[in-house]
């Protein structure tokens, strides 16, 4: 595997201290529910919130909450931080990583030992008016961890450094710093609390430096705060999709395919609108599954009322095993790499998947209704899990990749049959879909997301 690839490479870094112990109702009611939220304002993104000073070349430390002290040298903002320090194996993909929602709160560490080297695309859309190389508007991370970081870079997509993004998004990061020794600390101890200091090393005696987003609702954070939609003007779908910190590319999988996609938040009473859509999706986010009750609810109660065809990604396909009871336990470390194998149990054949996530489902606890679609080939956790006779299925690894293989994408076309089937049996659909009045008058992107208010307060 690429982590023990990347333990092997000799580099020549910093050095650890070790310090032992430290411390849509009828439609017209829906339009005008919608409409009420959406004039809430649309949120442009702005591409300069959170600057401070830039902080390169100056020393910077990564403190690992009881564990070792890791010197190196600061390439980012000049802020101090705290959040879970997490890693991930990926080797390409650092723009649509640190973007996605998923890693909000948390210190990502590379395992690749030069990251940087292809510089940071611009924030350019596509034909549906969604980001073309980010995941969401703003980097997501609390902090980026490199071995090197590269300060000269070449690819057509850039227009600046790694370390130039980093100081203009607020976003601390450390470079020269052996992250072989920090992963083998991790993968031991499991993922562990850490905060990057620049400039003076932090008093590490000071427990509540650590902020653990383990304890905060950090969905609540990332989602969106009124419905907006993102239009396939030659849509033959429209899906209703909870958005949990949605990653640019599920949308686009869905709209690429012919779907229009209204994004409702995450705690939006989707059993109540549910009928007006031609399926139900539950995106990916950040943070422990058990803090988002009211769309575990929402879920359960969705699935009492409606035969609507449901997909979930990640964060979703954990809430959706909540909803039918199933529990999520909290990974050693959790999975983050683009090249692990999923076995799909119901063909035998194994898929390159990639993954983010800290928590799993625990099969052995999924009801008699549901069974097991997926399992990891690496550590045996659960990956997947669907209904035996409705079209409701999950993945905890992430089919619309970004960055990582494709090789689960079909499953995007294989929800969008269900949908299809769907539609083509419910009379009912045909007089509730979303009027086009709606679809023009709502938000064409999230409403109301800050960047992280976790990277601001921790300074
Ligand atoms: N990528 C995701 O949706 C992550 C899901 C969840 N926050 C976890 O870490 O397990």
């Amino acid at each position: 595997m690429f982590t023990s690839l990347a333990t092997r490479l000799p580099t020549a870094l910093g050095h650890a201290t070790p310090r032992g112990p430290l411390r849509l109702a009828s439609q017209a009611r829906l339009l005008s529910r919608l409409a009420a939220d959406g004039s809430k304002g649309r949120a442009m993104p702005a591409t300069n919130t959170r600057a401070t000073a830039a902080a390169s070349g100056v020393d910077a430390t990564l403190t690992i909450r009881d564990g070792p002290v890791f010197h190196g040298t600061a390439f980012g903002a000049n802020s101090n931080i705290s959040g879970e320090a997490v890693f991930t194996t990926s080797l390409v993909g650092y723009p649509e990583s640190m973007t996605d929602p998923s890693y909000r709160g948390q210190i990502l560490v590379f395992t690749q030992p030069l990251i940087g080297n292809y510089g940071v695309p611009s924030n350019q859309r596509d034909e549906y008016g969604l980001l073309k190389y980010f995941e969401s508007p703003h980097i997501q991370c609390a902090g980026v961890v490199v071995a090197d970081v590269a300060t000269k870079y070449s690819h057509w997509t850039a227009v600046e450094s790694l370390s130039e993004w980093c100081a203009r998004e607020g976003v601390p990061a450390i470079s020269g710093v052996d992250t072989r020794e920090i992963v083998t600390y991790l993968r031991e101890q499991g993922s562990s609390l850490a905060r990057i200091s620049i400039g003076d090393e932090y008093d590490a005696d000071e427990d509540e430096g650590f902020i653990d987003p383990g304890a905060i609702n950090l969905v609540k954070r990332v989602s969106t705060k009124a419905p907006f939609v993102v239009a396939n003007p030659n849509a033959t779908f429209h899906v209703a999709l909870i958005d949990c910190g949605v990653k640019e590319n599920i949308l686009r999988s869905l709209v690429s395919r012919g779907a229009s996609v209204t994004v409702f938040p995450y705690n939006y009473p989707i059993h109540k609108v549910a009928d007006n859509f031609d399926g139900v999706f539950i995106s990916n986010g950040p943070g422990d599954p058990t803090h988002c009750q009211e769309t575990v609810y929402n879920l359960g109660r969705l699935m009492e009322t409606s035969s609507v065809p449901i997909m979930g990604i990640c964060l979703g396909h954990q809430l959706l095993a909540l909803a039918v009871g199933a529990s999520t336990i909290k990974l050693k470390y959790g999975n983050r790499a683009h090249n692990i194998p999923a076995l799909d149990l119901t063909t035998g054949q194994c898929h390159i998947t990639s993954q983010n996530h800290g928590y799993a489902v625990d099969a052995s606890t999924l009801p008699s209704d549901f069974k097991e679609y997926f399992v990891n080939l690496n550590d045996g956790s659960n990956e997947g899990m669907m209904h035996k006779t409705r079209p409701i299925f999950s993945t905890q690894f992430h089919p619309e990749a970004k960055g990582g293989p494709m090789d689960s994408s079909y499953l995007f076309d294989k929800y969008l049959e269900n949908v299809q089937m769907y539609k083509g049996n419910d009379k009912v659909y045909r007089d509730n879909r979303p009027s086009q009045l709606m679809i023009d008058i709502l938000s064409k992107e999230r409403v109301g997301v800050e960047p992280s208010p976790l990277a601001a307060r921790a300074a």
